[in-house]
């Protein structure tokens, strides 16, 4: 079973806003016995504000230091799944935070976010004119961060969050023997 193989190490999803994190972190955390915590839920439960009001009365960079804070605690817990925000990479520090686990890159073409997202107003970043052109430049900045992931899952359009769950439960065994084998070394 995967989860004695992990023994506790948390999982940390990271990847742009839509991806679909929060969604496939929740299942994975079901079918692993884990805990599940969302940053984004812990940052707008805590703050009582949405974060789209966190961002225009605070500004980003608040958000992105109630951000590391979060992460900074959560780091001190096993046998949790991490569903982060899309920005958790941009900060050096949260790396820190993030090998403390198995960090699970979940990956999308910019054209299934785009539809994903078309109708939700809930993500201060893509409020506008040219949605595409942003999730496209953000990915852009981004991309190398997300790419120091330790498992890198590309989902295609047709794909459900379980068969996505599956995927990377199956992945994950041969991850873990890697690093067992840098450790030795
Ligand atoms: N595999 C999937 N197939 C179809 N729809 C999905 C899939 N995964 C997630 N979704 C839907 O896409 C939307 C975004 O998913 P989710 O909130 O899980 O993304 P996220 O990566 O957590 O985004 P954020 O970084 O903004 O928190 C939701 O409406 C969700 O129901
Ligand atoms: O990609 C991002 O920078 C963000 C993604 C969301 O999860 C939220 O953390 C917030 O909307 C910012
Ligand atoms: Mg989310």
């Amino acid at each position: 079973m995967v989860s004695n193989l992990l023994k506790g190490v948390n999982l940390y999803l990271i990847g742009m806003m839509g991806v679909g994190k929060t969604t496939v972190g929740r299942l994975l955390a079901q079918q692993l016995g884990y805990g599940f915590l969302d940053t984004d839920d812990v940052i707008v439960k805590a703050a009582r504000k949405s974060i789209n009001e966190i961002f225009a009365d605070e500004g980003e960079a608040a958000f992105r230091q109630l951000e590391s804070d979060i992460l900074a605690q959560v780091c001190a817990y096993t046998k949790l799944t991490i569903a982060t925000g899309g920005g958790i990479v941009l900060k050096q520090e949260n790396w820190g935070y993030l090998r403390h686990g198995l960090i699970v890159w979940l990956d999308a073409p910019v054209e299934i976010l785009l539809r994903r997202l078309a109708e939700d107003e809930t993500r201060p970043l893509l409020q506008d004119s040219h949605p595409e052109d942003k999730l496209r430049s953000i990915l852009k900045q981004r991309q190398s961060l997300y790419s120091q992931a330790d498992i890198h899952i590309t989902i295609t359009e047709t794909e459900t969050p379980e068969q996505i769950a599956t995927r990377i439960l199956k992945v994950i065994p041969s991850v873990l023997k890697t690093q067992d084998s840098q450790q030795q070394n």
